[in-house]
């Protein structure tokens, strides 16, 4: 897979090579570019030079802050993004990021992350790379705002890359975690087996595996149904 990453602040990024990611790169298993979107707003959009590499600019019908200029990401995204490409553009105005969007984005051959700042990218830049056959998804993390879209894309490269098959070192631990089967995952404990007073669950030095499991099981849907009910099928 390449993950290309256009953003006014690529510096951003260099954490990608000493992350775990870094040792997919190694492998091959990902390809990172980083761009920086300034370098495509050398020009005006008559031809002129640009000295100051304008990227943004006032939002028609008014209103504050700024919104990132389509010419620019224009350029930007034709430069990067491939046949079968996948065009991901963090926004809070976005659907919600899961696990199960994260396995479908690790399957796609490329991922571009639109990285923007200010109010936002102008809405034309999703509608033509849209009508051109690109698969454009605008996604969120949560409900709540972010100062850009970087914290956001590399959270998403994160937990995209580690489902690539070979990525991780231990595909069980994949399955096993939360939300891997749509419920939050059991709690763990290791040795030792008692600390400060607090004890292992006798069910886990019992060494009865269907029972443990079957006790894992219930602990996934007892804190699913007191911290996220609304990851529960409905009732019936
Ligand atoms: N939750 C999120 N907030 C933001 C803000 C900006 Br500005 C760009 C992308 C995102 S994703």
């Amino acid at each position: 897979m390449r993950i290309d990453l256009i953003t006014i602040f690529p510096e951003f990024f260099s954490v990608l090579d000493v992350s775990l990611l870094g040792k997919a790169r190694q492998a091959e298993l990902v390809q990172t570019r980083v761009h920086d979107l300034r370098d495509y707003a050398a020009f005006k959009a008559d031809g002129s030079p640009d000295v100051h590499r304008t990227v943004d600019d006032a939002p028609f019908g008014g209103g504050a802050g700024m919104v990132m200029k389509p010419d620019v990401w224009g350029k930007a995204i034709d430069d990067v993004l491939e046949p079968g490409g996948v065009l991901v553009i963090p926004s809070p105005a976005g659907t919600l990021f899961t696990q199960a969007l994260a396995a479908d984005l690790a399957t796609a051959p490329q991922l571009v992350f639109a990285c923007g700042r200010y109010e936002g990218i102008d809405a034309r830049v999703a509608e033509h790379y849209a009508a051109a056959g690109h698969r454009v998804l605008e996604v969120s993390l949560g409900d709540y705002v972010l100062n850009g879209g970087e914290v956001a894309a590399f959270a998403m490269t994160e937990a995209v890359t580690r489902l690539i098959p070979g990525f991780m070192g231990n595909a069980q631990s994949i399955v096993e975690e939360s939300h891997a089967d749509g419920l939050l995952e059991y709690p763990s404990y290791t040795r030792p087996a008692t600390w400060r007073g607090h004890d292992v669950p006798d069910i886990l030095l019992s060494g009865h595996h269907a029972r443990i499991e079957e006790w894992r099981h219930e602990q996934q849907l007892q804190r699913t149904r007191t911290r996220r009910p609304d990851l529960l099928p409905p009732e019936g």
